[in-house]
């Protein structure tokens, strides 16, 4: 016993110098200029780097985890070596739990469980106390969870990088290239789905998952290229993309990739590196209310249920976003939402402002109605109906577009087409899973055109380079930005849904002025790599599905592959169990009916079934106390994309379904043809 805390000592000490000596070296990296700082004008052009800084914002309750995190991490794996035990087996050594929790404890940032009312009527911001019995489950801030046990190089924690033969995987950017590459002969545009179900599923993926990743000193960007070697392996947080000579695009032999940060569990208990999401599971508009309290106040006004909003009916701007964006025109500057990726496409900001519009629209509604309801009440109330909307478009307009109505039947994810269903299962946890962030709902990026359009008069494209991060569309034409960004949405078909993925973001990425960017499809697949997210064939086989015993694309092979993605798959791994599940799971043929192949359509199928059937507060839920009266449900039910773009975008037409082209099936009408909610239905007696 007395070795065993000699050794569990001696890891914490050893973990608490490493952490120090890192802070050390991010101290001096940042001070020579080497990691690269935030760039606090917003009118003075980014590079690719702070570019990137929103998606690697670390909020103020993640941020306080990082030091626990890493200490768990570091001492895990000392201990594990030292008692020479799996990690699995590791709590089995007599007095190894006792010890552990007496030498992390004051170095741990627990998570307590929220003490719940279970009378409230409302949801929580974080999304704590959904569950009663876990209060915990589902709140922002906390690990993913794992479908399946991660696969690290060191099973513990360093990323995934050799395959079955323990030959190393080939460069992420290889993968991009071979697997990905749009043909530059013929990008072919999906001839029924408009480009808004891809912007639909960026906003709701901003909703779900937000998953931290590690800062410099001073919130610098960790530079992982041009370090020497020596430095680069004191620098645990850099998994640099190795990018092979004669790339098209890329001349140096680096690209960025610093990893997502170690998060623990609630209790910091030994274990295999997990990611931390600062997003709340559950689907509930968090991109527009916040993640997390702090947040969440920064954004109301407190005054009449309203949330912050200008004249021009736009989120007002926020001191510590300034850095989140390019600003061109005198007047313009960066907005305050409770996401800070707002910004990273016009059509992304366009519909989170349709969403502002649509809660302050209902709170003055409620205020009319009920001139005696508190701020709060009116907030909350508002708040309810709001996420009512969001899920039932997610659920009944936007989720068979993406996995067919097959199994959106099937898996018991319609909406019924009236009245309440009770669904909740408090056994289910809706926290997002780990391969659904990194891998399967990025299924989106394949979605993306080259352009964004704005349909102002005949319509004008700007290319999405010139368009990363910059707002300058949105605050055009007055109070019309936004309108002729989502009309464009809606008029512009997506890309197929090949796995093959645009210039823009696969080559241009946040291109700078000098020239510099990224590829976001090798940070896709080097990110599942940094997450030990198992290969392909370990995900079919977890959805039921034939897994590949060869490169082949008849029986026994990648069934689901054409053969010429099969070949490009061949061409790069040496077994199919190495495939990414990115690339293997993007490339595969769309099901019947949708955009994704069978693989991703069950991860995210299954994902929608737990954000449902684990939600309390799910909108279509009978309960008395915190759910809707069955008048107002019915007339929520009516509510569609369309009539919220009607109402918010001032247009005059549209057609039916703006996530489907405008067609006979599908003709453009006059918006007056939209049904509304009826208001008066929340007056109080
Ligand atoms: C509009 C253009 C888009 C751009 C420029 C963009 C860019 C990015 C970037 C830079 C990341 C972080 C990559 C990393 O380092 O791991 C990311 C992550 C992600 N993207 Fe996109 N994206 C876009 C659209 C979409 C769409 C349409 C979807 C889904 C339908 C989507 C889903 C995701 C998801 C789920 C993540 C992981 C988020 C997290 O866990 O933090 N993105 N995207
Ligand atoms: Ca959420």
């Amino acid at each position: 016993m007395m070795q065993v805390r000699a050794i569990i000592m001696q890891a914490v000490a050893r973990a608490r110098a490493s952490l120090s000596a890192q802070k050390q070296l991010n101290q001096y990296l940042s001070r020579t200029g080497h990691d690269e700082a935030m760039n606090p004008t917003p009118y003075m052009p980014k590079t690719y780097h702070q570019h990137y800084a929103a998606f690697s914002h670390l909020n103020l309750p993640a941020s306080i985890q990082v030091d626990s995190g890493y200490i768990v991490q570091f001492a895990t794996k000392e201990i594990t070596n030292a008692l020479g035990v799996s990690v699995d087996e590791v709590y089995k050594c007599p007095g190894v739990r006792e010890i552990w929790d007496e030498m992390i404890a004051p170095y741990c940032i627990r998570r307590d469980a929220a003490v719940c009312d279970p009378s409230c009527k409302y949801r929580s911001i974080d999304g704590s106390c959904n569950n009663l019995m876990n209060p915990l489950m589902g709140r922002s801030n906390r690990p993913h969870i794992r479908l399946l046990k991660p696969q690290y190089m060191d099973d513990i924690g360093l990323p995934r990088q050799t395959g079955v033969t323990g030959e190393y995987l080939p460069s992420a950017r290889t993968v991009s290239n071979v697997v990905h590459n749009q043909d530059p002969c013929c990008p072919m545009v999906d001839p029924d789905i408009s480009l808004f179900v891809m912007q639909w599923g960026q906003m709701i993926d901003h909703d779900l998952t937000d998953t931290a990743i590690a800062k410099g000193a001073n919130d610098a960007t960790v530079i992982c290229c041009n370090l020497t070697r020596e430095v680069l392996m004191k620098r645990p947080e850099c998994f640099p993309i190795n990018i092979v000579p004669g790339d098209q695009r890329f001349k140096e032999p680096c690209m960025n990739f610093v990893r997502s940060i170690a998060g623990h569990s609630d209790s910091c208990d030994m274990g295999r590196r997990n990611q931390l999401n600062q997003a709340s599971s559950f689907l509930d508009a968090s991109f527009l209310y916040g993640h997390n309290d702090e947040d969440a106040a920064k954004i109301r006004s407190f005054h009449n249920g309203k949330l912050k909003m200008t004249n021009q009916g736009l989120f007002p701007a926020g001191l510590e976003d300034q850095s989140h964006c390019e600003l061109q025109n005198p007047g313009d500057y960066c907005m305050k939402s409770g996401d800070f990726r707002i910004h990273v496409m016009p059509g992304l900001t366009a519909i989170q402002v349709l969403f502002l519009r649509e809660h302050n629209r209902i709170a003055d509604r409620l205020h009319m109605l009920n001139p005696s309801m508190c701020d709060e009440d009116i907030y909350q109330e508002s708040r309810k109906i709001v996420i009512g909307i969001l899920q039932h478009i997610t659920y009944s307009q936007w989720l068979p577009r993406v996995i067919g109505e097959t199994l959106t039947m099937q898996m018991g994810l319609a909406p019924t087409p009236m009245g309440h269903i009770n669904t909740y299962d408090p056994s289910i946890d809706p926290t997002v899973s780990n391969v659904f962030g990194a891998a399967a709902f990025r299924f989106g990026h394949t979605l993306l055109r080259n352009t964004v359009l704005y349909m102002k008069g005949q319509g004008m494209q700007v290319r999405n380079e010139m368009a990363f991060n910059r707002p300058a569309m949105i605050f055009s034409d007055s109070t019309m930005g936004c309108s002729f960004v989502g009309l464009g949405l809606s008029l512009h078909s997506s890309s197929k849904a090949d796995g093959q993925v645009v210039d823009s973001v696969r080559n241009n990425l946040f291109l700078d002025m000098n020239g510099r960017s990224f590829d976001l499809i090798s940070l896709n697949i080097q990110r599942g790599r940094d997450h030990g997210i198992p290969g392909y064939n370990e995900w079919r086989k977890f959805c039921g599905l034939p897994y590949a015993m060869h490169f082949g694309s008849g029986p026994g092979g990648l069934i689901h592959h054409s053969p010429e993605d099969a070949k490009k798959l061949y061409s790069i791994y040496r077994h199919p169990d190495d495939i990414d599940v990115f690339a293997g799971g993007l490339s595969e043929e769309p099901v019947e009916g949708g955009v994704v192949g069978p693989l991703f359509a069950c991860l995210i199928g299954q994902q929608f079934y737990t954000l449902k059937y684990g939600d309390r507060f799910f909108y279509e839920n009978a309960d008395q106390n915190t759910g809707f009266s069955t008048r107002q449900i019915n007339s929520l039910k009516k509510m569609t994309l369309a009539s919220l773009m009607c109402r918010h975008f001032e247009m005059p037409h549209l057609q039916m379904n703006p996530f489907r082209m405008p067609g006979p099936m599908n003709p453009m009408v006059n918006c007056n043809m939209f049904d509304d909610m009826d208001l008066v239905l929340w007056r109080k007696q």
